[in-house]
């Protein structure tokens, strides 16, 4: 059996710079592509991770699932995927009531989480060499993800961040060369996430999704 496909920080933020297109669309392809690179480094990260990849995997499969299922060509974007689930009814506004998610709240969940990504990453760019990645992760996910999780999920979470390597470990796994290449690339790759998110904020603000129980 082939061994998997070792971590690419590259490619993972290639994806989501071929996300946006000229109409300023989210393309859902790239946009899941760059997702399973990021649970694939989350894998390397070692089991205390797993409860963490776990959850991001289920919601990248029913996205999968939903790309390739009957009704594919209305989840080529994101405002395509929007346009047709509230157009039929598929999203469940108030209580869910125990019908498959709907693609727009399992995008809204990877949705919050790529906002941690975003502050995550721009905290790893900019701090010093002697910066603890996991105060990073802490602070990235407290102004983020915590304000949606259960106290629970919030406990795990930040007991998990304590096992993360010391930032420069950290950049070197990304396996782009030194540190200072990694904080590089995050430099030019950052405005490109930013982009995914802030077009996805602003669809959802517009269509009311962004409470989705
Ligand atoms: C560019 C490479 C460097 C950075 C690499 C980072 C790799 C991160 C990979 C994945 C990020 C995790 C995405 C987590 C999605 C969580 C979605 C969510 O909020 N789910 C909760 C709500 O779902 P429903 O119950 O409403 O369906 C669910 O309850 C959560 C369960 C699991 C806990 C989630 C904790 C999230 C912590 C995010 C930080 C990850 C830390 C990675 C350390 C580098």
């Amino acid at each position: 059996m082939a061994a998997p496909a070792a971590f690419s920080l590259r490619e993972v933020l290639s994806a989501f710079e071929a996300c946006v297109t000229e109409q300023r669309e989210v393309l859902l392809g790239p946009y899941l592509c760059g997702w399973r690179g990021l649970i694939r480094f989350l894998h390397s990260l070692g089991a205390v991770f797993s409860f963490i990849s776990k959850d991001a995997e289920a919601k990248v499969q029913l996205m999968e699932g939903l790309c390739c299922g009957e009704h594919r060509e209305r989840y080529v974007s994101l405002q395509s995927m929007v346009r047709y689930e509230l157009d039929s009814g598929l999203v469940e506004l108030h209580r869910r009531s125990g019908r498959p998610d709907s693609g727009c709240r399992t995008v809204l969940r990877l949705h919050r989480a790529l906002r941690w990504l975003q502050l995550f990453l721009e905290g790893l760019r900019t701090g010093g060499e002697h910066s603890r990645t996991s105060a990073i992760c802490t602070d990235s996910y407290n102004a983020s993800l915590a304000a949606f999780h259960p106290w629970v999920i919030r406990k795990a979470a930040t007991m998990a961040f304590c096992a993360l390597p010391s930032r420069d470990a950290f950049l070197r796994t990304m396996n782009v060369g030194s540190a200072e290449d990694a904080v590089a690339v995050l430099g030019e790759a950052l405005p490109h996430i930013s982009d995914v998110y802030s077009i996805t904020q602003e669809l959802f603000a517009q269509h009311r999704l962004l409470d989705l129980p």
